[in-house]
């Protein structure tokens, strides 16, 4: 299990302190072949700490209605990533009424942000129960703030971010019409988050596409003619996935294990 190492306040704290080895203690050092990000003493600016292996992380990015859990069910039957979706876990918050609940609750109806922190701690506790080394987060980082957390806090860079680009009419269609009986999706709501996505969520997207780890997606088309050119961004890392469908005994995919 991993030993959370890292203050949650402040969210950019430098210390450099925090040792990555729990991802080894979490995942187990015999599926480490399988990691590929490696954060090295320089990347990290300070401190002396060995070479460390990390999750395959791929973040899940787009503005609301253009088609990220859609796509995620996909990329989940076809690469046997585990699906970590930040508003699902915030709802489920909302849904078993714990002491974050209300207030998580009123920030959606309203469109806005949860607190970088309640979004993490969610992220983090999923992260280190599960046994899987290879994750899909959906809807995060929203904010400059939550991608800076997330990177203090758990300690990863993703190694993929797909950005579902879709025009505003047709998010805002598709998301009157999901039928999920979410408390934002009405036009009200819809309107907010959309000026909420530009402002605070572009600088994110930004901000990969100069580290060139963005993957720009064209969201408009057929849920299958998106999916094709989902596809062929995975495929540098078809070995590393395998891997990972090899040491999660519960992946449906282990007809590859030997
Ligand atoms: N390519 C598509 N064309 C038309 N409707 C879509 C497409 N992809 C998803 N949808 C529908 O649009 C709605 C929003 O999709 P969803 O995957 O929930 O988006 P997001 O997670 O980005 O908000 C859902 O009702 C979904 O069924
Ligand atoms: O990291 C996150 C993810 C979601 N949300 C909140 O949860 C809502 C719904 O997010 P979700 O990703 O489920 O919406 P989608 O974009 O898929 O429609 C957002 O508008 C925010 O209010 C948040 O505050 N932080
Ligand atoms: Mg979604």
């Amino acid at each position: 299990m991993w030993r959370r190492v890292a203050s949650l306040s402040p969210m950019v704290s430098s210390s450099s302190t925090r040792s990555l080895s729990r991802y080894q203690a979490a995942f187990g050092l015999s599926v480490g072949e399988s990691f590929s990000t490696e954060i090295s003493k320089q990347e990290e600016g300070s401190g002396l700490r060995p070479k460390e292996k990390a999750p395959f992380i791929t973040f899940v990015l787009g503005g609301p209605g253009s088609g990220k859990g859609t796509q995620c069910e996909k990329i989940v039957e076809t690469f046997g990533l585990t699906h970590l979706s930040a508003g699902d876990l915030l709802r489920r918050e909302i849904a078993m009424h714990t002491k974050n609940g209300d207030m998580i609750l009123n920030l959606i109806k309203d469109g806005k942000i949860v607190p970088s922190e309640v979004t993490v701690k969610l992220l983090q506790k999923e992260l280190e129960s599960s046994n899987s080394s290879k994750f899909l987060i959906d809807g995060f980082p929203r904010t400059e703030e939550n991608r800076v957390a997330f990177e203090r806090i758990v300690g990863a860079d993703p190694d993929v971010v797909l950005f579902f680009d879709c025009p505003e009419e047709e998010m805002v269609t598709r998301v009157l019409n999901r039928n999920q009986g979410r408390v934002d999706d009405n036009i009200t709501t819809m309107k907010k988050r959309l000026k909420i996505f530009e402002a605070l969520n572009r600088p994110v997207i930004d901000y990969y596409k100069n580290k060139g780890k963005l993957y720009t997606i064209n969201a408009v088309g057929t849920v299958d003619d998106i999916f094709k050119q989902v596809l062929p961004i995975f495929t540098p890392f078809e070995e590393q996935l395998k891997q990972s469908r090899r040491v999660n005994p519960k992946s449906p995919l282990v007809e590859n294990s030997s």
